[in-house]
Parts: C-alpha cells; structure tokens; sequence
C-alpha cells in the first residue's frame, strides 16, 4: 500500500456552521482536514461561513465563493472540498465562479475508499458506491472529470478511470449488483464452514483510527499459537481497514475465539458507503459480541460513539452484548474524560499500544460472550482422530489418554460442542 501521499493536490476546506449543528465546526473541520490528508491532498487553509440556511445554488453564499475564488488564485490552490455533500447544481455553480476543482466530503470519502480497496469484493462496493453518488451529478462534475490530471475525486477503485456516461454508469450499476450478489453467496458458504467449528465470535468495531487493527494484533499475540503472519495493517490514517479480517484470540479459559475487524466509521459516512458495505459489515451480524472501540484522544467522544451506534442500529445488531472499550489511555489523563453514558454500559479502559489492561478485557470477552461451559470426558474413537486436534487447538485440554477404544481428553467443553459430541461424551459434570 502507499502511504505518502500520491500526486499531492493543494487543497482548500469549507465548511458552513448553521444554528441548528450540534457538532462543534472546528471538530468537523479537523477532521476534514484527516480526511484530505487521508486522500492524498494537502490542506493550505480553511474557511467557514455561518448561516441560517444552506444556500440551495451556491451551498454558501455566492459572495464568499468569490472571495474563494480570490483565495485560491493567492495561495495556488488545485482543489477545493465542502464539508458536506453538494448537489449536482451546487458542484456546477461553484465551480463556475470558482473555477477550481470542486469536492464534497462524500466524494472525498468515496476516493479514499477508492484508493485503498484492495480485495475484489471491496473495489466493487466502493464502485457501486461512487456510481451511485455520481449518477444524479453527471452535469456538475462533467468539468472537472476532464481535467488534465485527475486526483481526488476521480480515482475509481484500483486506479480505473471512472465512468462518465449515464447509460454506461446504470449498466454498470447492474452489473456491480449482481457481482456482489454472487459475492455474498460465497460469503455465506465460508461462514457455514466456520460456523461449524462453532467458535465465538467477537467483532470489533468503531470510529475510524480509533484502534481497532492494533487491539486485535495485540490480542493475537496473546494466543499461544499466535502466527506473526496472522498480523493485520494498523496505521495512523483514516479508513487504514477496509476488508473485514478474522483471526484467532484465545480466552483466559484456554477457548479460543474468532475475532474480525472491519472498516471504521466516520461522521457523516455517504449512505450509499454503508449501502454498499453491508455486505461486508454483515459479518457483525454473526458475531456473539462487540468491542466498541472508542479513541479517548479524539474531541468529541460523544459524536464518535453516536457515530458508531447509529450504523449499529441501521445493521440491527446493538441486541448483542457491546463492550466499551475506551482505547489509548496512554495518551490522555482519563480523569477528565466527558462523555454522555447513553450508549455505554459495559465499559474498558485500555492502550493496545503498552498493553494496559489487555488481560483483563479478555477476561471481560469470555465473562460476557453469552456461553455456558461444561467439564467433560469425551472418548473419541480413532476413525474421528481430527477432532482431538480440534478440541487440542480450540481448548485448554487438562488430559489426554489413548486407550484401546479412542483418545480420552479431559476438558471445559462448551454447550454448543457438549451437544454437537455428546455421542462421544463419557462422563459429564456440570459447573
Ligand atoms: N498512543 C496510542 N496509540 C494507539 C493505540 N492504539 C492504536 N494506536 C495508534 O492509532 C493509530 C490507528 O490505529 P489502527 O489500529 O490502525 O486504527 P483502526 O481503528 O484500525 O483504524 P481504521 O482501520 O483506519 O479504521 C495507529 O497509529 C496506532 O499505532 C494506543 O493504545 N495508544
Ligand atoms: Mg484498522
């Protein structure tokens, strides 16, 4: 992956503070500033308009479009991005007085998507994505789509050039659908497999960077059998994850679990993003916990959690157990923190990166992942020999005997297992 930027625009932020925003512009702002950086692009200023109301032509005012204008002969700028997502007239209109490559935040987003898909399934959702979002724009984004040059906001995934004509875009949009129908069936193949070794899972989730990669490389390291090869992509960038991955974490118990990270949420996410991802983020659904992840360096801890619990919901997942988990506490005094607790019960202060607490928040994992255990003796005959290397990998077995009949391992068996053996059980006690 490349990590400098790439063919480094010089970029210009807007955003409009309304009276009715409850999010603090600066933040908003900040963040926006992430994502540029994140894209590639290099933020030389920024300019915010309060307003009553969104202009419905110019998205600002047309007056500050032409200070705009005048800024961005002074400093040289390429590229100017909006806070929030424009209209097709709005992209137009601004860039016909502006006369600069004009992006929204949903684009902008889009892009890094774009930039950063790497499996099939990936790039074809970031694909329909954009199409989608660039369907209803044809005639404001015409200009600049033609632009020598490029950059954000015209990359489709794996560098494609994206496509610009309506009937080629609704074909493709098709085309993408099924794609990604025959993709979720294959899906759903593999997870019958697994689920057949009938592991927990436990997903994580969060706001993007908040570190949901490095707690999960640190909780793999944690297994006995841990794999340095096993290891995920962690990076301080926006959207550094955007293809679920599922290792292996063992429980203090000796169990050992399957944990997957995914793609990280951010304010304002393009609903056709999400749209898009389901597919990937479904595997939540399948998960029999969640650790939240949450970034206690970031702001506005609040909107990062809201963030997270509102797609949450649009996924119909928050009935699961949900562990708050409070990450970086190496970074910040945790004595001030100010958060709403609306959405947090269970709760975790952790750093993954000095592994403060790691051990205790697996504890936490196997006290709430909703299994019952059992001790047990099982005598598996030796026609079934590759189950004794299941339960050898998956548990913590406190003996092993080989008799005339089969192997005789002693172990804390759970419920799922106990029924799906009890033919091999041979003495059983509950605990
Ligand atoms: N100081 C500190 N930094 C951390 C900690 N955990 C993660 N980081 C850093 O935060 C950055 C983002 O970490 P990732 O694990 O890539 O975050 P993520 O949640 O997977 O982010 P996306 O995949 O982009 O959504 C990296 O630079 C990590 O080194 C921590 O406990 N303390
Ligand atoms: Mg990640």
């Amino acid at each position: 992956m490349v990590l400098e930027p790439i063919n480094e625009e010089r970029v210009l932020i807007v955003g409009v503070e309304l009276e009715t925003d409850f999010i603090d512009i600066k933040d908003s702002m900040d963040e926006l500033e992430e994502l540029v950086y994140a894209a590639g692009g290099k933020v030389l200023g920024r300019i915010i308009q309060k307003k009553k109301s969104i202009d419905p032509a110019y998205f600002i005012g047309r007056g500050k479009a032409i200070e705009i204008k005048n800024y961005c002969e002074e400093l040289n700028i390429n590229t100017v991005v909006f806070n929030d997502e424009l209209s097709g007239a709005q992209l137009r209109n601004l860039e016909d007085i502006i006369d600069k490559k004009i992006i929204d935040r949903t684009n902008l987003i889009l892009d890094i998507f774009a930039t950063r898909a790497t499996s099939k399934e990936g790039k074809l959702q970031v694909k329909l994505a954009q199409l989608k979002y660039r369907l209803p724009r044809l005639v404001g984004l015409r200009d600049y789509l033609s632009r020598e040059g490029g950059g954000i906001g015209t990359r489709g995934p794996g560098e494609q050039k994206l496509e610009t004509d309506r009937r080629h875009i609704v074909r493709e949009i098709k085309n993408i659908e099924n794609a990604l129908k025959e993709a979720k069936k294959n899906r759903d193949i593999k997870r019958k497999r697994r689920q057949k070794s009938s592991l927990p899972i436990v997903a994580l989730v969060g706001y993007t960077n908040a570190g949901k990669s490095t707690l999960l490389n640190r909780i793999i390291e944690m297994d006995v059998e841990y794999d340095e090869s096993k290891k995920v992509f962690e990076y301080d960038m926006f959207f550094a994850t955007l293809d679920t991955s599922l290792r292996r974490g063992r429980l203090p118990n000796g169990q050992s679990f399957l944990i997957t990270d995914t793609v990280g949420f951010v304010n304002k996410l393009p609903t056709h993003l999400i749209e898009a991802f389901k597919g990937t983020l479904e595997e939540i659904k399948y998960a029999d916990l969640i650790l939240h992840v949450v970034d206690v360096t970031n702001s506005n801890l609040d909107l990062q959690i809201q963030t997270t619990m509102d797609i949450l919901k649009e996924l119909d997942v928050i009935d699961k157990p949900i562990i708050t988990v409070f990450n970086k506490i190496d970074k910040t005094d945790i004595s001030n923190l100010v958060y709403d607790g609306k959405y947090v019960d269970k709760k975790i202060f952790i750093s993954s990166k000095e592994g403060t607490n790691l051990d205790k928040l697996l504890k936490m994992i196997q006290d709430n992942l909703p299994i019952e255990y059992k001790d047990v003796t099982l005598l598996i005959p030796y026609d079934a020999q590759n189950l004794v290397n299941y339960f050898l990998e998956n548990y913590k077995v406190s003996s092993v005997e080989y008799s005339a009949n089969g192997t005789k391992i002693r172990l804390n068996i759970s419920l799922t297992d106990y029924n799906r053996y009890s033919r091999y059980v041979i003495k059983d006690e509950i605990i």
